[in-house]
């Protein structure tokens, strides 16, 4: 009794409970739907009463014929009993057949009424079933009218949904052209514009120039957000520029077909994408699709790559050792967005799959940015020793200034144009914008003995600059650099187009250069003179003592005024 009880309240309990829930949220669904549209709440809820009313019904002809078959089901079986219970009597009298017969059309009877049930249960099942189904349609059907209509306030959603599928892109993969002859990779851009759709009324390129020659490598540097990555966007067939053009062998981008241009055109980003596949299949993406994707068959892109090229891209991008020692190789999946990677190991699969497709232009946009120092530092020796095969042109956008010394051009992109360009040792010698930014990065740059070299030799630039601010033009500063991560200066060469010694001998030369303070005997290389309009002096000093050339060139300075300031003999 005491079990039933609690049985009894425990059954309460959730019944109320479920009651309680279920009034919550029809409630709620009901209020929010209406205060988004009020028809097309009742037409979805036109199928609630017509369920209740057909579950009615059937219920009490399904009691009904329940019932009827319980009495039927009675009475073949109590004919059942009596034969079976009184079979030597039905023999005696061979009556077999007779009560065969009878039973037959017991239970026959019980037979007609349990299908008739049956076929009033499939028509309820279908009504009940397939009534939601229609209503479902009905909601769509209308609702898709009253949002076309904008007459419902969720037509913007909708409307917007509608605008989103039809939009025609604003760069359609228009071009047709797939040249046979293989393409080159010299890019030239031409007096580009350029203003982003979302913000039209800010400029980002105006009027950037720009030759970039095949086979080489360019560099774009400059401050952040003066468009160098929109460059490469206009390149990579992002954006159409609002005017200029960009050429690659002569023709203009947008001319070649979407394939062609896309195969011979290839990137490398900051954040590498990868997908949830293998390897293999990531670094083959668009070039050699799975033939089946969850069973179904897909259409197939295939361009001829051996294994074994596979394996000699992932060379060269630096990933073969790390792919080999994972245990399913180049099968191994890479999970979510390459979550199974490290940041590196990504980035070098990104560049495995650029190179596969023998690229003749890579542009590599801060491809090492977002890495640490021992993953950076893989990665561009796979970037450089893609670069000295030099088989493809490569736009490089790096920060780290040290990433793009040994570029054929370095391009300076402020407010939009390119406003300095030239080799690195030229750039620095401008003492321009380049060298600014250098200035910069070594500023901003850890405390180390390296960066300490570093700042000796800015401090003996400035030295130089006062020469040649107070003395007329240096002739030459030949800088030899070793650019790693941080500045430093191996060798400083110095011509001086003021000659400040008197005589022309070359003894006598080197005889007033050992008389001038502070010169580390063993740090001055070579010291000559050289005759021309000027006499000049060209001295080399060893890469450890910035300093101390930074010191002799300042004292050289002030010995220049003493000797002005005595009327000394200057030639
Ligand atoms: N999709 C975009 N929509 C609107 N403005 C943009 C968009 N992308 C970039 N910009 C703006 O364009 C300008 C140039 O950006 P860009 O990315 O080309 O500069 P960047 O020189 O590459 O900078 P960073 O060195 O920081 O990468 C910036 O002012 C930026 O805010």
């Amino acid at each position: 009794m005491t079990q039933d009880c609690q049985q009894v309240v425990e059954q309460a309990y959730l019944n109320v409970n479920v009651f309680l829930r279920t009034l919550v949220s029809i409630i709620t669904t009901l209020a929010f739907m209406f205060s988004i549209t009020e028809p097309l709440t009742f037409v979805a809820f036109v199928s609630v009463p017509a369920v209740v009313a057909i579950s009615m019904k059937y219920s009490a002809i399904f009691r009904q014929i329940s019932e009827e078959a319980q009495k039927s089901l009675a009475d073949a079986n109590a004919v059942a009993n009596e034969g079976l219970g009184n079979m030597s009597t039905i023999r005696s009298f061979a009556a077999e057949s007779f009560e065969q017969q009878r039973f037959g059309i017991a239970i026959g009877v019980y037979r007609k009424l349990m299908k008739k049930r049956a076929m009033f249960y499939l028509v309820y099942l279908t009504s009940t079933m397939m009534l939601p189904q229609v209503v479902t349609a009905v909601v769509l059907f209308y609702g898709g009218k009253l949002a076309s209509e904008g007459q419902m306030e969720a037509a913007g959603a909708a409307v917007r949904v509608f605008e989103l599928c039809e939009r025609k892109p604003d760069c359609p993969l228009s071009g047709d052209l797939e040249p046979h002859q293989e393409q080159v990779g010299a890019l030239q851009l031409r007096d580009l514009h350029f203003a982003y759709p979302a913000r039209p009324d800010v400029k980002v390129l105006d009027g950037l120039s720009l030759d970039i020659p095949a086979s080489q490598v360019v560099a774009l540097v400059g401050p952040s957000g003066n468009g160098k990555s929109t460059v490469i966007g206009l390149v990579k067939r992002l954006y159409h520029a609002s005017a200029g053009e960009i050429l690659l062998d002569g023709v203009p981008i947008w001319q070649y077909s979407h394939t062609h241009f896309h195969r011979v055109v290839s990137i490398v980003g900051q954040e590498p994408v990868l997908f949830a596949r293998s390897i293999k299949e990531n670094i083959l993406l668009g070039m050699s699709n799975p033939k089946r994707v969850a069973g179904e068959e897909i259409s197939n892109v295939s361009i001829p790559i051996t294994d074994n090229e596979i394996q000699d891209f992932a060379r060269k991008a630096n990933a073969h050792d790390f792919i080999s020692q994972m245990s399913q190789g180049y099968d191994a999946e890479v999970g979510e967005r390459g979550v199974q990677l490290s940041g590196g190991q990504k980035q070098r699969i990104a560049i495995a799959r650029a190179l596969a497709r023998r690229p003749k232009v890579l542009l590599l946009d801060e491809a090492t940015s977002a890495l640490d120092a021992e993953s950076e530092s893989q990665v561009q020796r796979a970037i450089d020793g893609m670069i000295k095969e030099g088989c493809m042109t490569v736009v490089i956008i790096a920060h780290r200034l040290s990433t793009v010394k040994n570029s054929h051009k370095i391009c300076v992109i402020k407010g939009g144009q390119v406003v300095e360009e030239g080799r690195h040792e030229d750039l620095l010698k401008r003492g321009g914008s380049y060298f600014q930014l250098v200035q910069c990065q070594l500023n901003a740059a850890e405390p180390s003995d390296k960066v300490d070299e570093a700042h000796d030799y800015l401090r003996l630039q400035s030295a130089l600059r006062v020469y040649a601010e107070r003395y007329g033009p240096i002739a030459e500063v030949g800088l030899h650099w070793n650019l790693d991560k941080t500045l430093v200066a191996s060798v400083a060469q110095v011509r001086f187009t003021r000659p400040f010694f008197k005589g022309d001998g070359e003894t006598s030369a080197a005889s007033q250069v050992g008389e001038l303070p502070n010169v580390h005997a063993n740090s001055l290389r070579d010291v000559s003179i050289e005759h021309g309009p000027h006499v000049q002096m060209v001295c080399s000093w060893d890469a450890e003592d910035a300093q101390s050339v930074a010191e002799t060139i300042s004292k050289t300075i002030a010995s220049i005024e003493a000797l002005d300031r005595q009327g000394g003999e200057v030639h």
